[in-house]
């Protein structure tokens, strides 16, 4: 059973209503593919219900740490050695960040955390050929926090045959049980890559649906300098090559169906794709590159709703995009009381109690996974 106890449009629920033996207090910890740091969220669950939320913050990279994750991202693909250098140092680099998020979260909830939930840094994803890769020292942390680590979240649902991603579905399907609607629900989470959880009765249909924000950030960060295109202000003051959208938008990933997912650079070709264009054109077209996979989603039945997650629901300019392409009523996720910023660092605090129960973190329709299927390793505290 999953369910909610978060307040929202689904009403309070008590905390003792929540609890049950299994309900713990846990950190959960997600480095995403914007690369722009570790968010990191405080739940107390069982894994089936949330009893509650807590205290959530983001520890930013400097730059130079995300130049070089970025260059490790574009050098993943090639790395045979299994001692790599650069690999091992940013392991701990993040490491020592993760562990500098877990003291902060657990400073403003005024309370030790129970477990940690460790997702790391995807560097490569790779499902056809049975690989992904997070990069992330969970002994070291364990070590730093004095707290049990479940990390490696994926590596068992690839090896199984499944997509690996996205694993926030459940995690959706908790939240949204508390809103009690008849109609169909999807969660947009705009991240570097964007993905989508379809809800409707007892179905939980999920993929990534394309590029986010991680395009729209590049061509920002080339022609501004700035990392994103802040209140998209660059595609605002453009307009989409409808031509060149036209051929991005044909690609054969946006006509296959659900479940699938994406590595971060898989469109990276689309940068070169807008590259004739002025910077405000170029933009324009990448959001409504964003917008338009995922209208091109095939859905069992248009959603009446979008409760949109993740930074990307901060750019104007994609969410008018998005309202333009979509079916329904489209909104941030605050609108029924969550919060957009911590929802996947909260969801793997709930797969971490999942993981140390045995409780499956995906489907067959959300991964694509033969049957339900558990996850994730646990490393002790020393
Ligand atoms: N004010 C803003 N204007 C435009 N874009 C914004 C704004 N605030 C945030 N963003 C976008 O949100 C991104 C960060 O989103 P988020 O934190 O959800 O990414 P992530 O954690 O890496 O996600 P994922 O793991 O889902 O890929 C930034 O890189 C930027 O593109
Ligand atoms: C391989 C990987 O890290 N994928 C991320 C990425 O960022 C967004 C999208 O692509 C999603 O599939 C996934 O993250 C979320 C948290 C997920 O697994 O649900």
């Amino acid at each position: 059973m999953i369910g909610s106890g978060q307040a929202g449009e689904g009403g309070e629920m008590s905390e003792a209503q929540g609890v049950t033996a299994h309900t713990r207090r846990v950190i959960g910890l997600m480095s995403g593919t914007s690369l722009d740091g570790v968010d990191a969220a405080w739940i107390e669950t069982d894994g089936e219900r949330i009893v509650r939320t807590g205290a959530a913050l983001t520890v930013a990279y400097e730059p130079s740490v995300r130049r070089r994750l970025r260059a490790l991202l574009d050098r993943a693909p090639s790395i045979t050695d299994p001692d790599d250098a650069e690999v091992g140092a940013l392991s701990d680099l993040l490491a020592d960040r993760h562990a500098e998020a877990v003291a902060a979260v657990c400073t403003q909830q005024g309370e030790a955390a129970e477990l940690i939930g460790f997702h790391g840094q995807t560097i490569l994803h790779d499902p056809a050929r049975r690989r992904t890769w997070q990069i992330g020292n969970a002994a070291r942390l364990a070590a730093a926090t004095q707290c049990m680590v479940v990390h490696d979240f994926r590596s068992a649902d690839v090896a199984a045959g499944g997509q690996g991603a996205p694993l926030v579905p459940l995690y959706h399907a908790a939240l949204a049980a508390g809103l009690a609607a008849s109609e169909p629900v999807a969660v947009l989470n705009l991240g570097g890559v964007a993905n989508l959880t379809y809800l409707h009765g007892g179905l939980i249909l999920a993929a990534d649906t394309g590029p986010g924000n991680a395009l729209i950030d590049d061509w920002a960060h080339r022609h501004t300098g700035v990392p994103c295109d802040i209140d998209g202000a660059l595609a605002e003051a453009g307009r989409p090559d409808a031509a060149l959208l036209a051929r991005l938008l044909s690609h054969p990933f946006f006509a296959a169906p659900a479940p699938k997912s994406l590595d971060r650079q898989a469109f990276a070709g689309a940068l070169d794709a807008v590259s004739g264009l002025s910077p405000a054109d170029g933009a324009a077209t990448l959001v409504a590159f964003t917008a338009g996979a995922v209208a091109a989603m095939t859905l069992p039945l248009p959603p009446a709703r979008w409760l949109v997650c993740g930074g990307g629901r901060r750019n104007p300019a994609l969410m008018r995009a998005l309202a333009r392409h979509l079916p329904g009523e489209v909104a941030p996720v605050e609108r029924v009381g969550w919060d957009g910023d911590a929802l996947e660092a909260q969801c793997f605090g709930f797969l971490a109690i999942r993981s140390l129960r045995g409780l499956p973190l995906s489907l067959p329709t959300t991964t694509g996974v033969p049957e339900p299927l558990s996850g994730g390793r646990r490393v002790p505290c020393s």
